[in-house]
């Protein structure tokens, strides 16, 4: 899941820092001199600079900046020396596997790509209030310099992908080790605290070998089965649960703040797949640690994506680096825990000579592939990959469903054709509901959780489309962009679970929200049986409604795509 770290260069942080300033410093002399007869008239010259799309780079430079262009070149080295040149390796190889005779053409390069610099992405995220709305500028920008294009992020420069062929071009050459991004800060973290690297932040030959030892019990369809029974007996609390918010909150049939109930649920979810044990978070009292982990989850994403913009050297200075170190230390806190019961459980039973139970943790327990500071790194990482991200689809799903009566009443008559009673339907129930998988599937596409993902060309030079990229460059897939092509999805505004079972069939790649290859979403098989179990349940079990007072709920981006305001929903007993 990408924040965008990505081409970090060390030692370039020195340049950056004084670039920076000295783009700032001009930025506010320029400023000063907007202001006419008392007015500030920045914020228009600005919508014109971009309008007309000229970075705002070239203007500070042509107001007599000249050194900023000389500091830029020193820490942005990508956008230097890449004139336009011939490929002829990447032509000759591609001639010789054709047996053709081609002559060399001109491929081009970034600097032929439309875009923009720092000061233009400062422009976009802060005064035109993007931050937090990361998802909607890949369709502004889209519109602007059409399907791919360069933006400057911190100290990163970045390639913008927003076509579906061109995305599939880059993930097909992401070679043996394919690289998200290089997570800087969330490495450092764990540099500062001695923990080890998880999948998400581990690279190279490390991440393929860590990939083999955690993948077998959570994406083999065989082993995940095994997780339905722990999976519904916590559907089944949290059906209760909704059952009993709704008579303490006030109408009877109003649950408030519906994702903060669902993030519960699907921690308490992970927690059985993972560990096997229960927490308590669907209880009334919840564990004050449980609501702690959730925040600590939020507050990390959230830093991360701000951490990200600054320079490595920067970042102990910083508060927000601070606040970042505390976020992760408690959610290693809370994972170490409760690898270290499992661990004292499984000596008793040893000492006992008992069995030990089947398990995920218990398996990389019992193997010793990974030392115990392995599998806290690693465990650390599903778990808190393991909550919004299920959450966030659910919370969505539902909100949907309930605006779209009709919709809601074809997949209520799809579940409880196959299940008229109350009991929670079982995994082979899932392969005779096309329309449940289908409302997953249109979700994901409209509220796909992570709505940038990142690669980085880490093995070689890569063609995508006509232009040649080199070695370590970071692409920023915009796949909440492509999600919302008319080409590929018609009305694409509109939710339409039933797209998904047309005869026409999609560009593959135009709606990925688990990702792809061999680095996709370790627990995709996980999420979907926890999606379409807790999903079924709730509307065989209940017609859910709008909230009447309530206006309509936006996303925003915090690393991961989640509701932008408070979700309350009506759950009214259908029997
Ligand atoms: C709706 C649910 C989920 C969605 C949409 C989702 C989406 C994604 C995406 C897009 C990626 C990046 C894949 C790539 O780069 O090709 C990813 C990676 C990952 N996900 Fe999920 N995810 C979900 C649920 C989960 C759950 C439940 C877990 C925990 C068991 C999990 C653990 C991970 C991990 C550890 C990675 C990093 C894999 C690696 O880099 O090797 N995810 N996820």
């Amino acid at each position: 899941m990408s924040d965008g770290s990505g081409t970090e260069e060390e030692g370039d942080d020195l340049p950056f820092i004084i670039y920076l300033m000295a783009s700032w410093n001009a930025l506010n002399w320029i400023g000063r001199g907007w202001r006419f007869k008392g007015r500030v008239i920045e914020r228009s010259l600005l919508n014109a600079l971009v309008d007309l799309e000229v970075p705002l780079h070239s203007s500070v430079m042509a107001l007599g900046l000249a050194a900023g262009r000389s500091l830029r070149a020193a820490f942005a080295p990508n956008f230097q020396g890449f004139g336009l040149r011939y490929r002829s390796s990447v032509r000759a190889a591609a001639a010789a596997e054709h047996d053709l005779d081609v002559r060399p053409t001109p491929l081009k390069t970034i600097q032929d790509l439309p875009g923009y610099g720092l000061l233009t992405g400062i422009y976009w995220n802060i005064l035109r209030g993007y931050l937090l709305k990361t998802h909607e500028l890949q369709i502004v920008h889209k519109e602007i310099f059409g399907p791919i294009w360069k933006s400057q992020f911190g100290p990163l420069i970045v390639i913008n992908v927003a076509n579906a062929e061109l995305i599939e071009q880059i993930l097909r050459q992401e070679g043996k080790y394919p690289l998200r991004s290089y997570m800087p800060h969330w490495r450092e973290y764990r540099e500062l605290r001695g923990h080890a690297y998880g999948p998400l932040c581990e690279y190279g030959l490390k991440w393929y070998q860590m990939r083999r030892m955690l993948n077998p019990k959570l994406l083999q369809p065989k082993a995940v089965i095994n997780y339905a029974p722990a999976i519904n007996e916590v559907v089944s609390d949290f059906v209760k649960k909704i059952e009993r918010l709704r008579e303490s909150q006030g109408d009877g049939v109003t649950v408030k703040d519906l994702s903060n109930e669902l993030y519960k649920f699907a921690f308490e979810a992970i927690t059985m797949v993972l560990f096997g044990t229960r927490i308590g978070c669907l209880a009334d009292n919840v564990p004050q640690e449980t609501q702690n982990f959730i925040s600590a989850v939020g507050e990390m994403f959230h830093l991360s994506a701000i951490l990200i913009f600054f320079p490595k050297a920067m970042w102990p200075y910083l508060s927000i680096w601070k606040k970042f170190v505390k976020a992760w230390d408690y959610l290693f806190f809370v994972a170490k825990k409760l690898v270290d019961k499992k661990i004292a459980q499984i000596e008793e039973w040893r000492a006992q000579g008992l069995p030990l139970e089947d398990g995920y943790l218990i398996h990389l327990l019992s193997n010793n592939k990974m030392t115990p500071i392995e599998i806290y790194g690693s465990l650390t990482e599903l778990l808190l990959a393991g909550v919004d991200t299920t959450s966030n689809t659910i919370s969505w799903a539902l909100y949907n469903l309930a605006r779209e009566a009709s919709i809601q009443d074809k997949l209520y008559t799809e579940i409880s054709s196959l299940h008229p009673g109350e009991q929670i339907p079982t995994t082979s129930d899932f392969s005779k509901m096309p329309l449940l998988k289908a409302t997953i599937k249109e979700t994901l596409r409209m509220y796909p959780v992570v709505p940038g993902n990142a690669r980085v060309t880490v093995d070689k030079e890569v063609v995508v489309g006509d232009y040649c990229f080199p070695q370590n460059t970071l692409f920023h897939l915009c796949h909440y962009a492509v999600s919302y092509e008319d080409c590929n999805f018609a009305e694409p505004q509109r939710f339409k679970p039933e797209r998904w079972l047309e005869s026409k069939k999609q560009h593959p790649f135009s709606s990925i929200p688990f990702g792809f290859g061999l680095r996709t979403c370790i627990g995709k098989r996980v999420a979907e049986l926890e999606m379409y179990s807790v999903l079924s349940t709730l509307i065989n079990r209940f017609e859910v409604r709008p909230d009447p007072s309530r206006k309509r709920i936006t996303a925003k981006t915090r690393t991961l795509l989640c509701p932008g305001d408070t979700m309350n929903l009506q759950f009214i007993d259908r029997r």
